[in-house]
């Protein structure tokens, strides 16, 4: 929580502050509100819809995109409350920040909220993730570290310039085949 405290203190203006949890105890998330008062919460578990809106405060939820046969429409009625879905590459009630993509083309279509894509994302393949969803964001984690745990600036700059030339959905529905002949 000290650590947590410090970086939040130091962040500039309008940088989002988001508590990751995995499946935990109401008290420690409670803990974290009443000490850091994050922009967000982020559920990475098995966490219920119930359990996510107990706190009153605005989450997202982590959706397992390791798992077969997700319905990404179920997913968003039933955590309709949350401010996005995001999908990542993890079982569920397994750690994210794994570095493995999921299967894009097992989702035709993001649900109807702002959905969030995650799993394996670098400055090599981002731009084919967005121009393949259209996402609302993408998240990264291990694809702008040097090592685990230590980001790294230029793969950051990288990263964030290959989103800046990525043309949204343009892949969406094969589009990028039709367009190649
Ligand atoms: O990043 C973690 O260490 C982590 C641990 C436990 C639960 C979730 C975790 N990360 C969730 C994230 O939102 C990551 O940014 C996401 O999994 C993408 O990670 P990566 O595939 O390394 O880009």
């Amino acid at each position: 929580m000290a650590t947590a405290r410090r970086i939040s203190e130091e962040l500039p203006p309008f940088v989002a502050r988001v508590a990751l949890f995995l499946e935990p105890a109401a008290a420690d998330v409670q803990a974290v509100l009443d000490e850091l008062r994050p922009d967000a919460l982020q559920f990475h578990g098995r966490e219920t819809a119930e359990f996510c809106r107990r706190f009153a405060w605005p989450y997202m939820k982590a959706v397992p995109m390791g798992e077969e046969a997700i319905d990404l429409a179920a997913w968003a009625d039933h955590y309709h409350d949350a401010q996005g879905l995001l999908l990542d590459a993890n079982r569920a009630g397994a750690a994210g920040g794994s570095g493995k993509t999921f299967d894009w083309n097992s989702q035709a279509q993001l649900p109807n909220m702002p959905t969030i894509v995650a799993g394996g994302l670098n400055p090599g393949n981002v731009a084919a993730a967005i121009e393949h969803f259209a996402p609302y964001a993408v998240d990264v984690s291990s694809g702008v570290e040097s090592a685990p745990g230590i980001k790294d600036a230029q793969q950051i700059r990288d990263f964030m310039s290959a989103v800046d030339q990525a043309r949204p959905g343009s892949r969406r529905n094969g589009a990028d085949r039709a367009a190649e002949g």
